[in-house]
């Protein structure tokens, strides 16, 4: 096996409880509460500027000019890509960009963002790569699953999210960390791979918090 394809089975109890959650088959099947979207939305367009910050991460730990450009061009996949996602709701929804940073990061958000840049700045490329894997890699399981559900993908209003993270500009982004990391961690010792996994099942627990505590709502 692969360094991903272990990673991916390590992860794949807590992917199964995210494709499971309640928020998540809510999104699938159109029932989601709108406040509880809109929730998800401004915590999820303040998570996304700490991720972008993770690939920066990425930048200044490269001495590789085509890795410094990879993560190069990854920040600018999230802050003028991935992100169009999140204005476009929330000019439907009435949401400024004023109004999103007052918004505080929820407490599990907090968690999880400062828990990837935590160990991306003590490590180096990949502990950078593996903790931000898990967050890409289960939003496009995640979008894959939702799209094949007759009818999710043309919901009036999920249906813009399903098909952003479906897409084939996500998937092929999503693809080349997957193969940067195995590139990478090509070869690596048994205990650099148990530490990388590590990582990558604990960001992957703190992405199922995340649909957890969008679901609650919580402070
Ligand atoms: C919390 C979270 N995790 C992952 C993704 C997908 N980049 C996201 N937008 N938000």
């Amino acid at each position: 096996m692969t360094i991903s394809e272990r990673l991916y089975q390590a992860a794949q109890p807590v992917w199964k409880e995210c494709l499971e959650h309640p928020f998540v088959k809510g999104i699938g099947d159109g029932s989601l509460p709108v406040e509880h979207f809109r929730y998800y939305l401004l915590q999820d367009y303040l998570y996304l500027f700490d991720y972008a910050r993770v690939f920066a991460l990425g930048i200044v730990k490269s001495h590789d000019p085509k890795l410094m450009q990879f993560f190069s061009k990854n920040v600018d996949n999230i802050l003028n890509g991935e992100m169009k996602i999140h204005r476009s709701y929330m000019e439907r929804l009435g949401i400024t960009e004023d109004h999103v940073f007052q918004v505080k990061p929820a407490l599990k958000n907090a968690a999880y963002t400062n828990y990837m840049l935590s160990v991306s700045h003590a490590g180096g490329i990949a502990e950078v790569l593996v903790s931000i894997l898990a967050c890409s890699w289960s939003y496009a399981e995640i979008g894959q699953v939702l799209a094949q559900k007759p009818g999710a993908a043309e919901h009036p209003f999920y249906g813009e999210w399903i098909t952003g993270y479906a897409s084939s500009e996500y998937n092929s982004s999503n693809q080349s960390l997957v193969t940067l990391t195995d590139k990478l961690l090509e070869g690596c010792s048994e205990e650099t791979y148990q530490r990388m996994e590590d990582i990558f099942v604990m960001c992957s627990r703190f992405e199922l918090d995340f649909w957890e505590m969008s679901w609650r709502l919580e402070p």
